[in-house]
């Protein structure tokens, strides 16, 4: 048996192709516990998420976890589950169309724009025979974590070095590592922000809520907290906020070790205890809403913060199809093709597309 698949034929005149892969977490197919068993297994083996030597973890895993927590998520799934699909799965198509068409609007008709999913479909492996079959020999890997941290970016990375020994004429691969401090994508925060508070008034402080990680994963070196910090402070100084009335916190502990801190929801419960009557929640980590959104921090953490005290939160939607995003993404993009774009490739077919657009035709 061939080791290797066999090539497509090569393509006229040997020309590059170029393609745009964006990477999002994933999610499950339905909001039950059946999809959500192959869904949490594929993830939490994945010794980027879970770093607990594997003989220690898979009878927690197997034994514990995939027979509780499946019927629990689904439950949280189903509260904010879309007609199209997981709010994050349609989030993530919707840019990845969005995107190609501000691609084009910027004279890159011809590239290849495809999105993958690190868990479940479609997958990373799947997306990357496809763009193999269509004959890209450049392939810029953004996955959309605006954060680098290793249980996610550095995930993703792994998965695509994974599909690579199956290639024999293996492609030009480049990654967005990470866009925290991107101005693009801190503007289009800050507009939201704005827009939210024209249309709702404005709450007595901001809490920005990232994912966590565990603190040890922070103390070996995963750079994701700065990274959160940085952003966290660009966006306040966009806003002209004073450093009192922003507070960084992290979201969606997994298990029993600490992780970073502050925790999110003790702290708005602290917030209303002290007397503060109305509260806005924004989680510039995700890009799209998803299920650590829309239920953990817009139903969950209201509930706490009304609980506690608390007259009035306002939970600010994530970025998803925003048009100051999806041109963020579109420059970040651009950014990262550099050379790809330059004269010497004069002859790739996003080229010629581009050049007849400019003609007229
Ligand atoms: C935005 C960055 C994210 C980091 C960092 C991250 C780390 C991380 N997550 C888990 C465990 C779970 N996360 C789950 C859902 C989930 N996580 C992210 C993003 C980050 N995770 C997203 C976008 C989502 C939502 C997916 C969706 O379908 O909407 C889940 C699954 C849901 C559940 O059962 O609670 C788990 C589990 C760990 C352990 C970890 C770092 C070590
Ligand atoms: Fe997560
Ligand atoms: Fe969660």
């Amino acid at each position: 048996m061939a080791r290797y698949r066999p090539e497509p034929p090569a393509v006229e005149g040997n020309v590059p192709r170029t393609a745009v892969l964006l990477a999002n977490l994933g999610t499950p197919t339905a909001p039950t516990a059946a999809a959500l068993r192959p869904y949490l297994r594929q993830f939490l083996s994945d010794p980027r998420v879970v770093e607990i030597p594997r003989a220690l973890w898979w009878p927690i895993l197997n034994g514990f976890i995939l027979t509780t927590r499946p019927r629990k998520s689904a439950e949280k799934y189903a509260s904010v589950w879309l007609p199209e699909g997981s709010p994050l799965k349609v989030h993530t198509e919707r840019q990845a169309r969005l995107l190609t068409g501000y691609l084009g609007h910027a004279g890159l008709a011809g590239l290849h724009v495809d999105w993958a999913m690190r868990y479940g479909e479609p997958s990373i492996p799947a997306v990357l025979e496809r763009l193999r079959a269509a004959g890209c020999t450049r392939i810029l890997v953004m996955p959309l974590y605006p954060q680098y941290a290793a249980s996610t970016t550095a995930s993703v990375m792994d998965e695509v070095a994974h599909c690579l020994p199956q290639w024999r004429n293996l492609p030009e691969i480049r990654y967005v590592r990470s866009f925290h401090d991107d101005p693009g994508y801190i503007a289009a925060l800050a507009r939201s922000v704005g827009e939210h508070w024209v249309k709702h008034g404005r709450g007595d402080k901001l809490v920005l809520s990232f994912h966590g990680i565990p603190r040890r994963a922070a103390e070996l070196g995963d750079p994701y907290p700065q990274e959160c910090r940085r952003t966290a402070d660009l966006l306040a100084a966009e806003l002209g906020l004073p450093a009192d009335q922003v507070l960084l916190t992290f979201q969606s502990r997994f298990g029993r070790a600490e992780w970073l801190q502050p925790y999110t929801q003790p702290t708005l419960e602290a917030l209303a205890a002290k007397g503060l009557q109305r509260v806005d929640v924004m989680c510039p980590g995700f890009v799209a809403d998803c299920l650590e959104t829309l239920e953990e921090i817009a139903m969950e953490c209201r509930t706490a913060f009304i609980g506690a005290g608390g007259r009035q939160f306002e939970y600010i939607p994530c970025l998803n199809e925003n048009h100051p995003w999806i041109d963020a993404l579109s420059r970040i993009v651009r950014a990262h093709l550099g050379n790809w774009l330059e004269a010497p490739l004069s002859d790739t077919p996003e080229r010629r597309t581009a050049v007849a657009a400019t003609r007229g035709g």
